[in-house]
C-alpha cells in the first residue's frame, strides 16, 4: 500500500522587519515592521495529487522517466491552457509524482471546468530543452472529482487517436483547510508555474550584495515550513528559519571573527593600567534613573523654594504652609532617590580610578568585604606621588557623603522649624494684637513680612547649596557608571563593539521571527505555553560553515551574535490597535522585545504571561562543515574551533534539559518514551561530539531532533542560506517524513531530489542568483557528505 504525503513547503520573508532593525542599533527604542502574514494560516488550495500505473512504453524494454502536464479547459472557452506540470519520475512505469498542482483560492475553476492530463516520456533530459514523446493522456471534469467518493479519481489514459490503453491515472484532491470568507492570501503560488512549492514573492534581494548599509540586516532570512497532510494521521507542520550567517560581511574576515578578537582584546586590556569596572544592567539601569530624578527634581525643589520665600514675603500663612508642604514632600522623594548604595559605591570607585590612585586594580562596586578593601588599601602602601588637587584613596572619606547628603534633609527641617517658629509667633501676636486692636493687624503685614523672609532666606539658600552638592557628587558618580560601559566604546575598540553590535542585530531579527512563528503555531499547546513561561523558549541554531579560512571568522562572529541572544527577554501584550509592531526596548546588556497579540489571542495566553512576564531564551549552536573547505580544514587546517563551539554549546543545551525536567511535569511530553528519548539523544549527541569524526553530520540531525522534541525554534544558516543550508533543510523534512510519517525508504531519495529540484529552495536559489542552480560544481560535491548533494541539472556555475 502506498502512503500518499502531501507537502507543502512554504516559504516567507520579512523584508520590513529587517530594515526597521537597522534603526534600532542607534536607539533605545523602536519597533520594527512585520508583515502581518507572519501568521501563516493553513491555504485554501485545491491540489491534484496524481500517480500512475502500468504505464506502457512505445518501445519495450524502455525504462519509462515520465512526466505529466496539466491544462485546463474553462467552461465558456474552448482552448486549452497550459496550467503547469509535473516533475520527472524516472525508470518506473507506476510513477508517484511528488509535485501536486494547487489551485488557488483566485483561480478561476468551476465545477464544469474539464482538466486534462497529459503523460509524456523523455528522452533526454540533458540539455536545456527536454526532448520527450507523447505517451497518453485523459481528461476529466473538476465536479466528478469534487463529489467522487474519497474525492480521487482512477482514469484510462489513451493514446492521441483515443484508441490504446496505455495505463491509469489516478487524481487526488486534496483541500488544505480554508480562509475565511472575504480574506485574501498573503502567500501565493508561483504564477507562472503552479506548484506545490509556495513562494512568498519577495523583492528584498533584489540587488543585495554582503552593501554597507545593509550590514545590520540578515541574509535570505525565510521561513522553510514543511506542512505534511496524510489521511491517516494528523497534519503536521514542521518549521525552520533559514539565514545567512550572522556576521560582519562588510568588515571582512582578516583579522578573525568575534570570538578571537573579543579574547585578544580583553588580553590587552588585562594588561593595561586602567581597566573597565563592570557594573550589572541593573545598575546601569539604576544610575540611569537617578540621573533623571536629579534632573526632575531639582528644579521642583527650587521653584517650591522659592514660593515659600515669596509666600514669606507675602506674608500669608496659608500659602506658606502649602508651600512647606510641597517643598517638603519633594524634598524627601530627593533624599530617598540617593539612599542607593550605587550612588556611594560609584563615588568611591571614581576617587579610586582618578589618575595617580594609589589602587591599581578595579575598585570593586561596594559589594567588595571590608578585609578585601582593606588589603587593597594596603597593596601599594606609596606606589605613586599625586597630585594636591586630587584627593587620595586614603584621604576619601565615605562618610562624607553620607554628611552631605543628610545635610539636605537637616537644611529641611531647619526651614520647617522656623516656618513652624514664625506661624506661631504670629499666631500668639494676631491674638493678643486682635484683643486689643484689630485695626493694628494690617500694620503687622508691612512690619514683620521682612521678618519672614528674611529668616527664611538664609536657610532656603543652605538647603538650595546641600541641595547642589549632593546633585554634583551624585550627577559625577551616576555618570562614572554610565561611563564605564562606553569605555568599551573606546577607539581601539569601537570597530569591534560595531562588528557585535551588527552581528548581534542580524541575528535578533532572526530570533524576532522564529518566536512570533512558533508563539502562532503553539497558541493551542497549553504544555508549550507553560514550558514557555517557567523554563523559556529552546533556540537551536545549525551551522553548515567550514572552519577554513573567511567562514572560520564568519563562524566566530556567529557563536558571539547567537550567545549574545541570551541577553534578549520576551514579554508578550495584548495589542490595542490594528498595529501588531513588535517594541524592542533595552540596551545592549538587556533587551526585552515585547510581541503584541490580538486580544482573542492574547486571552488563550496563561495567567503569567498575560501578566507579562519576561520570558528566556537559551540559544544553542552546533555546527559541522561539510563542503570542500572544510575538507582543507580537516587536513590542513584546525578544526578545534568547531569542536569547542559544539562543546560549549553541547553543555549549554544539556542545562536547558535539565531545567525543562526540573520545571516541567513529567507527562509533558507527547510521548511517555519521550523522556527517555531526550537523555538517549543527548548521550548520543555527547558521544558523536567527542568523537571528533570528520564532517560528522549525525551531529546536526541529533541536535536538531532534540530541539524538536523539546519543542524549540529551529534555524539552520550557511554562509548565505541558499546552497548548502537547501540542502540540509530538504534532508532534514525527507528524514522527518521517513522517521515520523512512514515515507517509504524507496522514495526517500526521489523525494529529495525532487524537494531539491522543484520544492521552494530553488525559487530560492532563483530569487537570489535569478537562475535554477545550486552554486556548487563537481569538484566541491565530491567533498560532500552523500545525502547533501542535489540531483543532476540542479547545480552548477551561477553568478553568486
Ligand atoms: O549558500 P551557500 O552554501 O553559503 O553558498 C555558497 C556555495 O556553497 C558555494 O559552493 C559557492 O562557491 C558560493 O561560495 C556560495 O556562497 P555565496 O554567498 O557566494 O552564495
Amino acid at each position: 500500500m502506498r502512503t500518499h504525503i502531501h507537502i507543502l513547503e512554504l516559504m516567507s520573508l520579512w523584508h520590513g522587519a529587517l530594515q526597521k532593525l537597522q534603526v534600532f542599533l542607534v536607539e533605545t527604542k523602536s519597533q520594527f515592521t512585520f508583515s502581518q502574514s507572519f501568521l501563516l494560516r493553513i491555504l485554501f488550495l485545491f491540489v491534484l495529487s496524481p500517480a500512475c500505473k502500468d504505464l506502457v512504453a512505445a518501445t519495450r524494454d524502455r525504462k519509462l522517466n515520465t512526466f505529466i502536464q496539466v491544462s485546463v479547459l474553462h467552461p465558456a472557452e474552448h482552448i486549452l491552457t497550459r496550467y503547469s506540470s509535473t516533475e520527472i519520475v524516472e525508470g518506473t512505469k507506476d510513477p508517484l509524482f511528488l509535485t501536486g498542482v494547487t489551485f488557488p483560492p483566485e483561480y478561476p475553476i468551476y465545477e464544469e471546468t474539464k482538466i486534462k492530463l497529459t503523460v509524456y516520456d523523455v528522452k533526454d533530459k540533458s540539455q536545456d530543452t527536454v526532448s520527450r514523446s507523447f505517451l497518453g493522456c485523459t481528461t476529466f471534469r473538476v465536479a466528478d472529482l469534487v463529489k467522487s467518493k474519497e474525492q480521487q479519481l482512477t482514469l484510462t489514459l489513451k493514446t492521441s487517436d483515443g484508441g490504446k490503453t496505455v495505463g491509469t491515472i489516478e487524481v487526488n484532491l486534496v483541500k488544505m483547510g480554508e480562509l475565511e470568507d472575504g480574506e485574501t492570501d498573503p502567500i501565493t503560488t508561483d504564477a507562472q508555474d503552479q506548484k506545490c512549492a509556495l513562494v512568498r514573492e519577495c523583492t528584498a534581494t533584489e540587488g543585495i550584495s554582503g552593501e554597507k548599509t545593509l550590514e545590520f540586516i540578515p541574509i535570505n532570512l525565510h521561513l522553510q515550513r514543511m506542512h505534511v497532510h496524510s489521511p491517516q494521521l494528523k497534519d503536521s507542520l514542521y518549521d525552520v528559519i533559514t539565514v545567512g550567517a550572522p556576521a560582519a560581511h562588510f568588515q571582512g574576515f582578516k583579522n578573525g571573527g568575534l570570538r578571537k578578537l573579543l579574547s585578544k582584546f580583553e588580553a590587552e586590556r588585562r594588561n593595561t593600567g586602567y581597566q573597565c569596572i563592570y557594573y550589572s544592567p541593573e545598575n546601569t539601569a539604576k544610575a540611569k534613573e537617578v540621573l533623571s530624578n536629579i534632573n526632575h527634581l531639582q528644579p521642583l525643589i527650587s521653584s517650591h523654594a522659592d514660593l515659600l520665600l515669596n509666600s514669606a514675603s507675602q506674608h500669608s500663612p496659608d500659602s506658606l504652609k502649602n508651600s512647606l508642604k510641597m517643598l517638603s514632600e519633594k524634598t524627601e522623594l530627593f533624599v530617598h532617590a540617593f539612599k542607593d548604595q550605587l550612588v556611594r559605591s560609584a563615588l568611591l570607585a571614581l576617587y579610586t580610578a582618578r589618575p595617580g590612585s594609589v589602587l591599581k586594580k578595579p575598585a570593586v562596586p561596594r559589594n567588595t568585604t571590608e578585609e578585601e578593601g582593606d588589603l587593597q588599601h594596603q597593596g601599594h602602601p606609596s606606589q605613586i606621588k599625586r597630585q594636591d588637587s586630587i584627593p587620595h584613596h586614603s584621604e576619601y572619606d565615605e562618610e562624607e557623603w553620607d554628611r552631605v547628603w543628610a545635610n539636605v534633609g537637616k537644611s529641611l527641617n531647619c526651614v520647617i522649624a522656623m516656618v513652624d517658629r514664625l506661624l506661631e509667633k504670629d499666631n500668639v501676636s494676631s491674638t493678643k494684637e486682635g484683643e486689643n486692636d484689630p485695626s493694628a493687624a494690617d500694620c503687622k503685614v508691612f512690619h514683620t513680612g521682612g521678618d519672614w523672609y528674611e529668616q527664611l532666606y538664609p536657610l532656603v539658600i543652605t538647603l538650595k547649596d546641600c541641595m547642589g552638592e549632593v546633585v554634583t557628587r551624585a550627577k559625577q558618580s551616576m555618570a562614572f557608571v554610565l561611563l564605564q560601559e562606553l569605555a568599551c566604546g573606546l577607539p581601539q575598540c569601537l570597530m569591534l563593539t560595531l562588528r557585535r553590535d551588527i552581528v548581534f542585530s542580524q541575528a535578533l531579527a532572526g530570533l524576532v521571527c522564529g518566536f512570533i512563528i512558533k508563539l502562532h503555531t503553539g497558541l493551542h499547546d497549553q504544555g508549550f505555553l507553560q514550558q514557555l513561561h517557567t523554563v523559556g523558549l529552546l533556540v537551536q541554531y545549525e551551522g553548515l560553515l567550514s572552519t577554513y579560512s573567511e567562514e572560520a571568522g564568519m563562524l566566530e562572529d556567529m557563536a558571539v551574535g547567537i550567545s549574545d541572544l541570551q541577553k534578549v527577554m520576551f514579554k508578550i501584550i495584548e495589542a490595542k490597535s490594528e498595529d501588531f509592531l513588535p517594541i524592542i526596548t533595552g540596551r545592549r546588556e538587556h533587551y526585552v522585545i515585547e510581541v503584541q497579540l490580538p486580544a482573542k489571542m492574547f486571552e488563550l495566553l496563561p495567567q503569567e504571561i498575560k501578566e507579562g512576564k519576561l520570558l528566556r531564551m537559551y540559544p544553542v549552536l552546533f555546527n559541522v562543515g561539510i563542503n570542500e573547505q572544510q575538507t582543507l580544514a580537516e587536513r590542513f587546517g584546525d578544526t578545534t574551533l568547531q569542536e569547542n563551539i559544539n562543546q560549549e554549546n553541547l553543555e549549554l543545551l544539556k542545562e536547558y534539559y535539565k531545567l525543562f525536567t526540573e520545571k516541567m511535569p513529567p507527562d509533558c511530553l507527547p510521548h511517555f518514551q519521550e523522556q527517555n528519548d531526550l537523555k538517549g539523544l543527548l548521550e548520543n549527541l555527547h558521544q558523536n561530539i567527542q568523537a571528533k569524526k570528520r564532517k560528522n553530520v549525525e551531529i546536526m540531525w541529533l541536535a536538531a531532533t532534540i530541539c524538536r522534541k523539546l519543542n524549540g525554534v529551529r534555524f539552520t544558516c550557511c554562509k548565505s542560506a541558499k546552497d548548502r543550508t537547501s540542502m540540509s533543510v530538504t534532508l532534514e523534512q525527507c528524514s522527518i517524513l521517513r522517521d515520523e510519517h512512514q515515507l517509504h525508504k524507496d522514495f526517500f531519495i526521489r523525494a529529495l531530489d525532487c524537494m531539491r529540484r522543484e520544492g521552494c529552495r530553488i525559487e530560492n536559489v532563483l530569487k537570489n542568483v535569478k537562475c535554477r542552480k545550486y552554486a556548487f560544481n563537481m569538484i566541491q560535491l565530491m567533498a560532500f557528505p552523500k545525502y547533501y548533494r542535489p540531483p543532476e541539472g540542479t547545480y552548477g556555475k551561477a553568478d553568486t
